[in-house]
């Protein structure tokens, strides 16, 4: 009896406390995610994609323009003192009741916050929406790189992160699940896939669409077996986060805040470490500017990303260095 009263005076004061407000934004973000990489499927499936050129090798489709006004309709909904900053220009203001998510993950909504974020307020964070990464491969059917991405910010440092893959295909029994969610969370962990250990010998992931000599470069001082080349920033952290590479190097500009914030964040809760070329890290609060000018590294540890620092040549720090 006294057991009993014992354990429901516990569950009872377990629903009466508050979510911290970065548990919530997670959880909001893993299911609108979900349903932003649904609209890029329906996109794609409709065949009807309205493709913008932006600037040099730079596109928008319908599937980046809609999934972003369904992230950014259905975050700020929930959470309206939060600054969230998306790719897609001209979007940022567009509401749209017809992409409205309103539900939260209910496994990430169980977190246990970590002690040092459960009083941040939505005046401290920034939330980067990357609503299709990888969009020169979603035109050309290479659409298992493509990614959705939301990452949180607190004080300039990306803690939280999504990447959504909407063509990841899981078989359970004779059916087939489209679309899975990979979850960071600093000092509380990963989730959403299977982590691997990094291959034996020194496996890079890079870009396939946006290369150029400096890339090239910084890929041959390496000394690597193998060089893997696909789209995306989440796509080529994922690869590090299954033990697939182990280090992602870009020695270019071109990446943005959106295309690292989340990854980084993912990557940093499970061990790595995101930065740029020179080894410095990036901020990401609401006043930086977008570009990451001086490149990307990315190690799964951090005597990978020292030794790939170390091996990057001084004449071409001195030429991506801001
Ligand atoms: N030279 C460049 N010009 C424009 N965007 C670039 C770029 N280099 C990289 N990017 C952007 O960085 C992301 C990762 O690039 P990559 O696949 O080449 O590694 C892509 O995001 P989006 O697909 O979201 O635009 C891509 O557009
Ligand atoms: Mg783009
Ligand atoms: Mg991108
Ligand atoms: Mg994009």
């Amino acid at each position: 009896m006294e057991l009993l009263f014992g354990s429901n005076t516990l569950i009872t004061k377990k629903m009466s406390q508050t979510v911290p407000l970065i548990v919530r934004l997670l959880a909001s973000s893993v299911s609108v995610a979900n349903r932003a990489g649904k609209i890029v499927r329906d996109i794609m499936s409709k065949g009807e994609l309205g493709i913008i050129e932006k600037g040099k090798d730079d596109y928008q489709t319908e599937a980046d323009r809609s999934a972003q006004r369904c992230i950014i309709s259905s975050l700020s909904a929930q959470f309206p003192k939060i600054k969230i900053i998306g790719e897609e220009d001209g979007n940022e203001n567009q509401t749209s009741d017809e992409y409205l998510v309103l539900d939260a993950d209910k496994d990430i909504l169980s977190l246990e916050c970590p002690d040092g974020l459960k009083e941040v307020k939505e005046e401290d964070v920034v939330v980067w929406v990357d609503p299709l990464d990888g969009t020169a491969e979603y035109t050309q059917g290479f659409l298992e790189h493509v990614t959705v991405l939301i990452g949180i910010s607190v004080n300039e440092k990306p803690i939280a992160g999504v990447i959504h893959q909407p063509y990841f295909k899981t078989i359970v029994g004779n059916e087939s699940k489209m679309g899975r969610t990979i979850w960071g969370l600093k000092d509380a962990g990963v989730g959403g896939f299977t982590p691997g250990s990094p291959p034996e010998s020194l496996i890079l992931t890079t870009t396939r669409s946006h290369s150029n000599p400096l890339v090239e470069n910084a890929l041959q001082v390496m000394k690597a077996t193998q060089i893997l080349r696909v789209g995306g920033a989440g796509y080529k952290v994922l690869q590090l986060l299954e033990g697939k590479a182990s280090i992602y190097v870009f020695a270019s500009p071109g990446c943005k805040k959106w295309d690292t914030c989340a990854p980084e964040a993912i990557l940093t809760a499970a061990g790595g470490k995101l930065t740029d070329i020179l080894g410095s890290s990036y901020k990401y609060g609401a006043t930086v500017s977008k570009p990451n000018k001086s490149g990307v590294l990315a190690a799964v540890n951090d005597e990978l990303h020292t030794y790939a620092i170390n091996r990057i040549p001084q004449e071409l720090k001195d030429k991506l260095s801001a």
